[in-house]
């Protein structure tokens, strides 16, 4: 729709401007810096950092009612800059001018309702927020966009120039930090390390694909993740992962769009979350609280972190009841379905424990819950859901097996609603899928296949057929004609199909 013809009331709003002042905030010693340059960690004292808007309560003057109408006009318009994230302009990226934004394609992932069977299995109303519709197949597209745009904003402006972007990655951020910076070429590079065979082939396919360089290097994410905090110290490297507070506000986005998607009515929602580095989750309430301050919405949803028993330490930590005595621990990550979680030390995790408390607060209530689930709850939650139409990653069943544990523990209630995060796309761990059809799980992973879930394709060649097609050799005539036929006739014998008598 043109801007001309929204409603009067609308029209001054419905194109964002640059506005605000953000800054940098540490949240250990809660000194604050300018955003012209890269910071992922306090100069100070080495906390890490979350970006604030200084001028975030200008936003409080519009109405909570008038917001929503804005962002739903904002819907209808056909601008680039504003078709993902940035439809939230106001609230993630402020003093990103539009001709900065990078667009690719992120942001308002479906949302789709589980059937009636799955409904009943997991105990009450749910549905899948599909993070895997986003260009680079996971929810990490949306952190890359906020990042990225302003880094393209610091290109623009002239204050860098040849950016090298570096990620650590168990193969979701890779894929698509690569992409993104992929179409910022000649001015943006990207290099990404990986921990040697950790990673999908489909999700080392993405950065190859997109021209990055790859570096695979012994142990698990975590030794990735700590070359990168060293490379992005001694040299002149743009940060990617979550640690570079520009992804969180990105992320921010999913918290929006649920909102939106839901008409902004957040009573009796829960939202589920899979935990690995922690950006996530910190997003989510970040995302959550903001709406809420703003008036945006009625209430704070209940959110659900989960972690497999595999790397667990975010769960660990909240087993202590009394929050004096709590004491975060990084734990050894043992081999995971949910691989893109296998992640011991959380950098987000002082974030995390800020939030956590801050989202409580403001509830007047413990809304913030952390479940553990097993490796087979989750491949078997994962396969079950696409068995039901879904198209569920492992971390979307680690999510669903995080709905049933809470469920059980009391956590939601009957008249609850679950949103919850499949975090990436069913094909990019198709191979765990393909162990548990085939048995080959090794034994550390701890699952054995329900064979009620299994699958396996059929060969159909009938013995009695002479000649069958091959590739550039096709059958014709009478050979062709008797392979469809005994070949239809053994399929349909397989499948009890009756004919159409006529
Ligand atoms: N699951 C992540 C691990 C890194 O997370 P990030 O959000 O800090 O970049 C991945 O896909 O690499």
């Amino acid at each position: 729709m043109k801007t001309e013809n929204f409603p009067k009331e609308i029209r001054p709003y419905i194109i964002p401007k640059q506005k605000g002042q953000m800054v940098y905030r540490c949240l250990g010693c809660g000194l604050e810096y300018g955003i012209e340059k890269l910071l992922y960690t306090c100069p100070a004292c080495g906390q890490v950092l979350l970006i604030y808007d200084s001028h975030f309560d200008r936003l409080k003057d519009i109405p909570g009612t008038l917001w929503q109408q804005i962002f739903d006009y904002r819907k209808m318009l056909k601008i680039p800059a504003l078709k993902g994230i940035y439809l939230y302009h106001e609230f993630i990226g402020p003093v990103i001018p539009p001709e900065a934004v990078v667009w690719l394609g992120e942001g308002h992932t479906p949302v789709v309702e589980a059937n009636a069977f799955m409904q009943e299995k997991a105990g009450g109303k749910f549905y899948f927020k599909n993070d895997g519709q986003n260009p680079s197949a996971s929810f990490k597209d949306r952190g890359m966009a906020s990042a990225l745009s302003y880094i393209h904003f610091l290109v623009q402006s002239g204050l860098v120039s040849d950016v090298l972007a570096i990620c650590a990655s168990t193969g979701d951020t890779s894929a698509s930090a690569a992409l993104y910076a992929s179409y910022l070429k000649p001015h943006i590079k990207s290099a990404v390390l990986l921990p040697h065979k950790k990673v999908t082939p489909q999700q080392l396919s993405q950065p190859l694909g997109s021209g990055a360089s790859v570096f695979e290097i012994p142990g698990v994410f975590d030794d990735c993740m700590k070359v990168v905090e060293r490379l992005a110290e001694n040299y002149n490297v743009a940060l990617l992962n979550s640690k570079n507070a520009w992804r969180i506000l990105g992320q921010e986005s999913y918290s929006y769009e649920i909102a939106q998607d839901f008409e902004y009515d957040m009573e009796n929602k829960v939202i589920i979350v899979p935990i690995g580095n922690a950006g996530n989750i910190t997003a989510v309430m970040s995302g959550f609280l903001k709406f809420y301050e703003t008036g945006v919405i009625n209430a704070l949803p209940k959110i659900i972190g989960v972690q497999s028993e595999h790397a667990n330490p975010v769960y660990l930590y909240y087993q202590e009841t009394d929050a004096e005595k709590r004491k975060f621990v990084p734990v050894t990550v043992k081999p995971s379905v949910a691989q893109a979680a296998m992640i011991g030390n959380p950098v987000s995790m002082p974030r995390v424990i800020h939030l956590a408390d801050l989202y409580n607060q403001k509830s007047d209530r413990q809304n913030v819950f952390f479940v553990e689930v097993t490796e087979q709850a989750i491949m078997d939650w994962e396969l079950l859901a696409n068995h039901n139409g879904h198209i569920a990653c492992t971390h979307g069943g680690e999510s669903l097996a995080g709905l049933v544990e809470a469920r059980k523990q009391g956590i939601i209630d009957e008249k609850d609603v679950a949103i919850i995060d499949s975090t990436a796309h069913a094909l990019k761990f198709s191979g765990f899928q393909e162990m548990y059809f085939e048995n080959k799980f090794p034994a550390e992973f701890e699952v054995s296949p329900k064979p009620e879930l299994v699958n396996a394709p059929t060969l159909v060649r009938p013995d009695d057929l002479e000649k069958v097609p091959a590739p550039g050799k096709p059958l014709e005539g009478e050979d062709f004609e008797q392979f469809v036929r005994r070949t239809s006739e053994d399929i349909a014998n397989r499948l009890d199909l009756k004919a159409i008598s006529d």
